[in-house]
């Protein structure tokens, strides 16, 4: 009799060794006559991981984001959610921009920005829709400011009503393109928090997150696992594998040996690929 693997035998296992994502040889150009943004872009998420994405000044990270949530056509290549291709934007995933400003409707209140995409639910009684509106407040910490309207906020509140909005959908995947980049250095620390409490707290759910960053330390602290992307046109050039505890916590991890080391390798495989993309060094 052959061996085969427990995978083999349980399809429910099957099921839950597939990855969520699988992003396949990705390439865009804008235009036909353009340069490639990316090319062979490829790498899987799991169900419930925090991945984040690095890389050079537009090398073309936003360009990814905006292919694997369906909003941009890839040239070559494809996105697989479930095994199946995305061709649209699917209602698994949620975005936020990094900004709040413009992605908040400045004439309705906090709860107002929240419900904005319940409203065309027809699947949520207007029961389910007020609890899901309450508890995504809460798990940003706004509960109190349901009526007030974005003026009356600072920055980083504004980006807890984006991050509110995205959680009422409950999506699976959510999508971050450099959220905090506008936000100042403590309110920064308290947001990326945040995205720790969201994850633990919709831990039973699986909520998997996808965050585009500059900030090398930031994408350390937060994720399960760091790609790297090169300069234009853009590929995986390194997967690194997060080991750091959870809980994390901004002043024990941040010092850990591990902490130091990861961020000091994805800061060489970037500079590295600086140099690649044509400031050679002079002999
Ligand atoms: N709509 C568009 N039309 C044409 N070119 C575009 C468009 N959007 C982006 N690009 C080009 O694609 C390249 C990658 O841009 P993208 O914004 O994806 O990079 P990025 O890595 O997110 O940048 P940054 O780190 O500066 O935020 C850039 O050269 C940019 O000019």
């Amino acid at each position: 009799m052959t061996a085969v693997s427990s995978t083999e035998q349980d399809p429910v296992a099957t099921r839950a060794a597939e990855p969520l994502l699988r992003i396949e040889d990705l390439a865009k150009q804008y235009r036909a006559d353009g340069p490639f943004v990316s090319k062979d872009l490829s790498f899987e998420v799991r169900s419930g991981e925090f991945v984040a994405i690095v890389g050079p000044s537009g090398c073309g990270k936003s360009t990814l984001l905006r292919m694997i949530c369906g909003l941009l056509d890839p040239t070559e290549g494809r996105v697989l959610l479930d095994g199946k291709p995305v061709t649209g934007p699917p209602p698994e995933m949620a975005l936020v921009f990094q900004d709040y400003t413009r992605s908040l409707f400045p004439w309705l209140t906090v709860a107002g920005n929240v419900a904005f995409p319940l409203k065309k639910r027809t699947d949520l009684t207007p029961d389910e829709k007020r609890a899901r509106i309450d508890e995504a407040i809460s798990a940003v910490g706004l509960a109190g400011f349901e009526g007030y309207h974005p003026y009356q906020l600072s920055g980083g509140m504004q980006q807890r009503v984006a991050i509110a909005r995205a959680l009422a959908f409950r999506p699976r995947i959510l999508l971050l393109d450099e959220p905090f980049a506008s936000v100042d250095a403590l309110t920064k620390e308290n947001l990326e928090d945040l995205l720790l409490t969201i994850q633990q707290r919709y831990a039973d759910e699986g909520i998997t997150m996808l965050l585009v960053t500059h900030d090398i330390d930031e994408a350390v602290y937060l994720a399960d696992r760091v790609e790297v992307l090169g300069p234009p046109p853009c590929r995986v050039v390194e997967e690194l594998p997060i080991t750091l505890a959870r809980p994390r916590n901004q002043i024990r991890t941040r010092g850990e040996q591990a902490f130091l080391e990861a961020r000091a390798l994805i800061h060489e495989r970037v500079g590295l690929n600086r140099q690649r993309a044509g400031d050679e060094p002079t002999p």
